[in-house]
C-alpha cells in the first residue's frame, strides 16, 4: 500500500484517519501538527511539525491529505506542501455514494453518508462532510466545507473557501460568493455575495468578513 501522511491533528483528522483505513488503499505513517502535544491519534503516531516534511519527501513518502477544517489554513498548507513536491490524495468514506458522472479534485474528503450526484464538480480540497448532499451539476470550488447534515439541490454553485454550515439548505440555481459563511440551519432562498456571513430562514446577511 502506499504511504500517507496526515497534516494536523485535530477532531478532523481523526475522521480523516478513519476514512483513509476503510479504503484500504494507503498505509498512513503518522500525522504532523505544530501543537507538538500530541503522540498518537487514533493509534497513528504524531511525527512532528512542519519542519519535519522534507524529511519526509527525502524518504520517498510523498501522498498527503490536509485534515483541518479551517478553509483558509487547509488552503495555505494544501498550496504548500504541493510547492514542496507532495502529491494531494482524497480520502472518499466507501459508504458515501460519489456519482461516476461526478467530477472530483485532488485531495478531497467525503465523509460517510455524504452524498455527490450525477455532473456535480468538486474541486480540490473540499471537504464533503457527514450526510450532506451535493446534488446534481452544483460546482464546489476549492477549499469550500460542506458541513455535516448541509444540503444543496441542483446546479448550487459554492465559490472557493465559502463555508456552509451543518445542516444548511440552498434552494437550485443559487450562487454562494467566495469565503462567505451560511450559518448552521440557514435556509439560503437568494444569491449570497461573497466575504459575508448570512443566516436564519430565509438566510440574511449578519456581518462582512475581512
Ligand atoms: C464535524 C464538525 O463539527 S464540522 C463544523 C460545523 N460547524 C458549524 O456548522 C458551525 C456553524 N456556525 C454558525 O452557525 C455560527 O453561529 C456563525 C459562524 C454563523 C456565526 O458565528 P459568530 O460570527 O460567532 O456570530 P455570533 O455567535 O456572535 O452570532 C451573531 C448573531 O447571529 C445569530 N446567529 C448565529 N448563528 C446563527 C444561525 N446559525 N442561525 C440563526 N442565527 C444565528 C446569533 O444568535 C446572534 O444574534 P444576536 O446578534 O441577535 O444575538
Amino acid at each position: 500500500m502506499e504511504k500517507i501522511i496526515i497534516i494536523g491533528g485535530g477532531g478532523h483528522a481523526k475522521v480523516v484517519i478513519d476514512i483513509l483505513q476503510s479504503m484500504e488503499t494507503y498505509d498512513i505513517v503518522g500525522f504532523t501538527d505544530n501543537d507538538d502535544q500530541h503522540l498518537s491519534l487514533c493509534g497513528i503516531p504524531y511525527l512532528g511539525n512542519d519542519a519535519i516534511l522534507p524529511a519526509l519527501l527525502e524518504k520517498g513518502i510523498t501522498k498527503f491529505c490536509v485534515a483541518i477544517g479551517d478553509n483558509r489554513l487547509r488552503k495555505k498548507l494544501f498550496h504548500n506542501l504541493v510547492t514542496s513536491g507532495f502529491k494531494p490524495a482524497s480520502a472518499i468514506s466507501p459508504f458515501a455514494y460519489v456519482s461516476h458522472h461526478a467530477k472530483i479534485g485532488r485531495g478531497v474528503v467525503i465523509l460517510p453518508g455524504a452524498v455527490v450526484n450525477s455532473c456535480a464538480t468538486i474541486e480540490d480540497n473540499v471537504i464533503i462532510n457527514t450526510l450532506s448532499g451535493v446534488d446534481h451539476d452544483c460546482i464546489i470550488y476549492s477549499h469550500a466545507h460542506i458541513a455535516p447534515g448541509a444540503s444543496l439541490t441542483g446546479n448550487v454553485t459554492v465559490g472557493e473557501g465559502a463555508f456552509l454550515g451543518a445542516g444548511s439548505k440552498v434552494i437550485p440555481g443559487i450562487e454562494v460568493g467566495e469565503w462567505s459563511i451560511i450559518g448552521a440551519g440557514s435556509v439560503v432562498l437568494s444569491n449570497v455575495p461573497p466575504n459575508v456571513t448570512v443566516v436564519g430562514v430565509p438566510a440574511n446577511k449578519i456581518a462582512n468578513r475581512g
